[in-house]
């Protein structure tokens, strides 16, 4: 492993920014603390030092996605040192949790690959919190983090922190400066706590999903302008989506960062925004 990591090219396209401060290693197993019951997935394990972090707490068992082959001979080592821990190879956005899993995990704690992180986000709500997880610690772009943890209402609100703010509850717990990594990124990054409490298969309602990706189309403008260009047709005019404003005690020229959770869901309960779920035999 020293060898390779002495010639590793670090494929920055990819988010291979690697940790290096052994304090922030502390740190997210401290904050995360697994226990003797807990089955932890860790994505993008990297060069395997959050992974050897995770491999020292009780943790039952240690499933790890990475998709860059280069790395599979650390991570073999890794594993056949400890036979808790299990590495899948593959892009941790196509992956399918569910089927590939041995066991759901209880708790997902990773330095993520930051050009994904939204799309790996709704993957973890929509396949993972419905099976079991309930606790997340990720390393995102501080950015991400800032918006992920923008409550309904706040100008930096968006569908995935509504939704998870509907969920449970992300906090920023400690942000991490560039030098913590090497390579350096070029962006400041956070350490986000979700913790899912309620509402676990919100993610895969697709009138809830539909309305928010509809309403935030152009954040900018008017709910009423998005929502008479998202469900034109289900017939929702302009016209129509004054009615239905007026009927939740919204102004007509609200727009989609002003509302709170309240008001999301009962929009969701308008029969106009109605989208049948997959499989839901409707
Ligand atoms: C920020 S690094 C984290 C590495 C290590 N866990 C650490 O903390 O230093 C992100 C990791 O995700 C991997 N990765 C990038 N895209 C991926 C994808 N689509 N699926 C799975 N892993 C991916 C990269 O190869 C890299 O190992």
């Amino acid at each position: 492993m020293a060898d390779n990591k002495r010639h590793f090219i670090h494929n920055t396209d990819i988010g291979q920014n690697f940790l290096i401060d052994r304090g922030v290693v502390e740190f997210i197993l401290k904050r995360s603390a697994p226990t003797a019951e807990d089955v932890v997935l860790e994505i993008g394990p990297g060069d395997g030092v959050l992974t050897r972090g995770l491999l020292s707490t009780p943790l039952k068992a240690l499933y790890s996605v990475e998709v860059d082959e280069r790395l599979r001979e650390g991570l073999d080592k890794i594993a056949a040192r400890d036979g808790r821990c299990t590495c899948f190879w593959g892009d941790a956005v196509q992956f399918d949790y569910v089927r590939a899993l041995p066991e759901p995990p209880t708790k997902i704690i990773a330095n993520l690959p930051y050009h994904i992180t939204t799309p790996l986000m709704w993957a973890f709500l929509e396949q993972l919190v419905p099976a079991k997880t309930d606790y997340m610690l990720l390393m995102v772009q501080l950015e991400s983090a800032e918006r992920i943890a923008s409550p309904a209402g706040h100008r930096e609100c968006s569908p995935l922190g509504i939704t998870v703010e509907a969920m449970g509850s992300a906090e920023i717990v400690r942000k991490i400066p560039p030098t913590a990594f090497n390579p350096q990124p070029r962006v400041n990054s956070a350490l986000i706590e979700i913790k899912i409490e309620k509402n676990r298969v919100l993610a895969n309602d697709r009138t809830w999903r539909g309305l928010l990706a509809r309403s935030f189309t152009q954040r900018r403008k008017t709910l009423a302008n998005n929502w008479a260009v998202g469900y034109s047709g289900s017939g929702v005019t302009r016209e129509r989506a004054f009615e239905i404003l007026a009927a939740h005690g919204l102004k007509p020229t609200a727009r989609a960062e002003e509302l709170t959770l309240d008001k999301w869901f009962a929009l969701a309960e308008v029969p106009d925004f109605r989208l049948k779920n997959k499989n839901s035999g409707e």
